[in-house]
Order: C-alpha cells, then sequence, then structure tokens
C-alpha cells in the first residue's frame, strides 16, 4: 500500500511463485521485502527466507542488483537482507530480551541512500521486534561510517527510545551503491497525519502534523528513481 501511495503498480508476490519462475522478478523495478514474521522466526527472524531466497533465487537476484534495481527490507525484510548477505553486519535479541513496540525518534544521516534523499533531519516512525540489534564487526562499523552507508540512528542512546541496544544506534543501513536499503523502523505506518499515534491532539493543539507522513517520502524516492533511471 505505501508504493501505491507513491504512486506505483504494485504486487504482492509469495517467494514460493519466484522460486517456481511463475513470476519473473525480473519484471519489476522494486523488490520490497515486508516486516512480519517469515516462517515464524524459527531458528531466528528473517533466517529461513533468507535461506530461500540466497540458495533458490541466486541467478534472479544477482541479476536484480546487477541492473541497479532497488531492494528494501523492512524490519523482517532487513533481518532477511543482512541474512542474504546483501547488507552487512546482522540482527540480534534486543538486549531487554523481549519484544518492543512503540513510535521512535530517528536522525536522518548524511548518506548515499537514494530510499532517504530529502528526507528530513528526525522523523518519528514504530518499531515492533524483538530482534533488531543492529551489530557489526568494529572495522565494519567503521567502513559503514565512512562510506556513508549508515542510513537512520536512534536520537538517543538510552533504552526505550534505542528500544534494541544496537550498535551505534543504528536503525537502518544501504550498502555501497545507496540502492539496497534495510531498516528496523516501519515508514509504512506513517504514511498520512491520520498513521500519528496522538493525531486528535496536534489538531486539538493546532500543533503542526503536516499532511504527509514521515515514512511516505522513502517511497516516493524510490519510486522517482525508478522513472528517472529505471524505466
Ligand atoms: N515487525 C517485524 O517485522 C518483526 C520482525 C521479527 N519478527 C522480530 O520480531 O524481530
Amino acid at each position: 500500500m505505501a508504493f501505491q501511495f507513491a504512486g506505483a503498480d504494485t504486487a504482492l508476490v509469495h517467494i514460493q511463485h519466484l522460486i517456481s519462475d511463475k513470476v519473473n522478478l525480473a519484471d519489476y523495478q522494486i523488490l520490497a521485502i515486508p516486516g512480519g514474521f517469515s516462517y515464524g522466526d524459527d531458528i531466528a527472524a528473517g533466517i529461513l527466507l533468507a535461506v530461500e531466497m540466497k540458495h533458490k533465487l541466486t541467478n534472479a537476484l544477482n541479476r536484480f542488483v546487477e541492473d541497479g534495481k532497488l531492494i528494501i527490507g523492512i524490519c523482517n525484510g532487513f533481518q532477511v537482507l543482512v541474512r542474504t548477505g546483501l547488507l552487512p553486519g546482522t540482527l540480534a535479541m534486543n538486549t531487554s530480551a523481549k519484544f518492543e513496540c512503540r513510535w521512535v525518534d530517528l536522525e536522518t544521516q548524511e548518506s548515499l541512500c537514494v530510499f532517504t534523499k530529502g528526507v528530513k533531519a528526525q522523523v518519528y516512525l514504530p518499531v515492533a521486534h524483538a530482534e533488531g540489534r543492529f551489530t557489526a564487526p568494529a572495522n565494519v562499523l567503521s567502513e559503514l561510517e565512512a562510506n556513508h552507508q549508515v542510513v537512520f540512528r536512534y536520537a538517543e542512546s538510552r533504552y526505550p527510545n534505542n528500544p534494541n541496544g544496537s550498535d551505534s544506534n543504528i536503525a537502518g543501513i544501504c550498502d555501497a551503491t545507496g540502492k539496497i536499503f534495510g531498516l528496523m523502523p516501519h515508514p509504512e505506518r506513517f504514511l498520512t497525519k491520520w498513521n500519528h499515534p496522538r493525531w486528535t491532539r496536534l489538531v486539538k493543539t493546532q500543533d503542526t502534523c503536516s499532511e504527509e507522513g514521515d515514512g511516505l517520502v522513502i517511497f516516493k524516492n524510490a519510486v522517482n528513481y525508478v522513472k528517472a533511471n529505471l524505466l
């Protein structure tokens, strides 16, 4: 629905339909791996879907990446992207050892990410996960910083504002091309002002609350990128 709001034609495709060639990944410009509980988080969140993609969809996925097409993984989708190796690091159990569900402030970093061009400095988005603690070896973390691949950070390092204890407060990263993006917060849950958890109070106090939710621009950027570069 977020991509529809952003003006794209969308299809909800089951992984088995891609594996069996019933649907061809090459017919699409953007691959969005959504949040949820793929395979019930068995073994670890995202791992089984990642294994399917890596081993049964190898050629189609490699070709998609080589063609410079866009991939976004949100929450469970981010977990899948790190476990396929398309993004570095890993997503471990939250330091609280429980599912964390709340709205958090994020700081947008200056990054290569094509999805976050022109996104305002502070955004407000919900998180809902148990395995969202981004962690990576020190050399990988420094590379991510140096190459401008850190896309979002939690605005505060303390729990519960950093909901999971992630290294360097990282909430989202991209690959070295800026075309593969993974994040734990859910931009698709803040598309209009009516998604804001306090929109009625904001209206009453005549506080500013723009018509567009903070998440929508991420999907619009992707659609605009495709229109300008891939079609
Ligand atoms: N909202 C989600 O995608 C949750 C991801 C995963 N099931 C977790 O709990 O970490």
